[in-house]
């Protein structure tokens, strides 16, 4: 068989990873695919152009033009690994309107624009191979699109970006300060070009807007996702969660309830002695529940050079094995055929229902907790587990936390509000989210 001809467009962290396996693991790769993969062009910045050439030997084509990497005679497969929405969407959608398959590892951009792109892909009949922009290196998308296909799943909660993990890891293991985990993450090739995306938990609602549309076969529907990232949480949280047995993740949830679709990333507690509460570092791991499986749990590295390389290659390999054979015996892009993708509600952040952790200070006398019970009780929030705090000394306000049984978010809504108004009550209450992911 003749090789599959690749474009890089971007030779940067994962480009470079992605050039590193091809090389190392070329024969057997070849012997998977079926046929060889080898690159013949890439693109990059004009201050990227000399480390691109070090790194490829000179056996490649280097251009600064990506548009003519993707148009090049040379080029039968193109690799989107620049990030970010332009000129990365109209490359993307010009390749496949070329009819070349297109690996990204971009959910920036499939998580606004992959509904067009995957309908683009398949007006063309061509692929759009996405493994490694959700949770690097795990087959996740494998995992759910094709090894579950016959389930109904019913949820699923993944720890989905690396610096966040990264950072929560460092702080609480190290004592290390918020800004100085963030630039060891930065160093290291995990965050994002613009690490906002990282910490407040864009790039994870980006992932988990890919997750949701091929578990539930909806649209990509980024817009709607609550996101919060880990920016607001304290190190006094951290502590006084695991003083209760309970570890703090940055989730990514989808879940399906009779009402519509939760779609949420937020901090959130975690039982420590689910394997999930143990995941540390830039490790990744989402755990799924079909009705069928139960629960499965994918772990590993969810970004990095090498491990989002591996899932960058693992879709050229489908893409070699694949190419020839009739499009609409394919697997879908979004596990779902294209005209059973149907559009479900997803529950406003109001209406979605969790347990919770709530943080109080008060004032030390006593009647405060009578009337803070009292407040729950009326909005029917029943409370699961309460820590009080001795006041430090000279001080005469002591931190109560109060963990709930599950709640509608508007009634906690509704409840930390009241609280609030109390005199004895110091402004804000800490709220954060609790799951138990048993079933
Ligand atoms: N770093 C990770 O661990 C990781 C993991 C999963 C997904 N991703 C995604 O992979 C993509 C690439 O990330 P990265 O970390 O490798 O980035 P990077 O900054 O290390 O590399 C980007 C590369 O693209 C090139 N490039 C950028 N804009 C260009 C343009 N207009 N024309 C030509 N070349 C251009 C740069 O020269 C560079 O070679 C992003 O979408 C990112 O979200 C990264
Ligand atoms: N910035 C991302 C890269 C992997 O998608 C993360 O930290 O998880
Ligand atoms: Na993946």
């Amino acid at each position: 068989m003749t090789p599959i001809r690749v474009g890089l467009l971007g030779l940067g962290i994962v480009g470079g990873g992605t050039w590193q396996i091809l090389e190392r693991n070329r024969e057997e790769i070849a012997r998977r695919a079926g046929r060889e993969i080898v690159v013949t062009r890439a693109a990059v910045r004009p201050q990227d152009l000399e480390r691109a050439a070090l790194k490829t030997g000179g056996r490649i084509q280097l251009s600064t033009d990506p548009l003519q990497v993707v148009e090049a005679g040379d080029v039968d497969v193109v690799v989107e690994l620049m990030g970010g929405y332009e000129p990365a969407k109209t490359l993307v959608l010009h390749a496949l309107e070329l009819g070349k398959p297109v690996v990204t590892a971009n959910k920036a951009l499939l998580a606004l624009h992959g509904n067009e792109i995957f309908a683009t892909a398949l007006q063309h009949g061509v692929m759009v191979g996405f493994e490694a922009a959700v949770a690097g290196g795990i087959p996740i998308i494998k995992a759910l699109r094709e090894g579950l296909t016959a389930n109904r799943i019913q949820w699923l909660a993944g720890i989905i970006n690396g610096t966040s993990n990264f950072i929560l890891t460092q702080m609480r293991d190290q004592g290390m300060g918020f800004s100085e985990a963030l630039q060891q993450a930065q160093a290291l090739g995990y965050a994002e070009a613009d690490p906002t995306f990282d910490v407040e938990g864009v790039d994870a609602a980006h992932k988990l807007s890919l997750l949701a549309a091929i578990a539930f076969g909806i649209p990509v529907q980024f817009e709607r996702a609550h996101v919060e990232g880990i920016t607001k949480l304290t190190a006094e949280d951290i502590r006084y969660a695991e003083e209760l047995g309970y570890r703090i993740k940055l989730l990514g949830i989808a879940k399906r309830t009779a009402r519509g679709i939760e779609l949420r990333v937020h901090p959130t507690l975690i039982p420590e002695r689910r394997l999930i509460a143990n995941v540390d570092g830039v490790m990744n791991a989402v755990l799924v529940h079909g009705d069928a499986v139960g629960s499965t749990l994918y772990y590993g590295a969810g970004a990095g050079a090498e491990p989002t390389g591996s899932a960058v290659v693992a879709d050229l390999v489908d893409i070699a094995r694949m190419t020839g054979s009739d499009p609409g015996h394919r697997v879908p892009h979004l596990a779902f055929q294209p005209d059973q993708v149907r559009n479900e509600v997803v529950l406003p952040v109001a209406e979605i229902e969790t347990a919770y952790y709530l943080r109080l200070r008060a004032t030390d006398r006593p009647g405060v907790l009578a009337e803070v019970t009292r407040i729950l009780a009326q909005q029917n929030i029943s409370i699961e587990a309460m820590l009080q705090k001795e006041p430090a000394a000279g001080e005469e306000r002591v931190d109560v936390i109060m963990l709930t049984h599950v709640a509608q978010e508007r009634a906690i809504d509704a409840a930390i509000a009241e609280i609030e108004s109390l005199e004895s009550i110091a402004a804000p209450v800490v709220r954060l989210r609790l799951e138990t992911l048993s079933s």
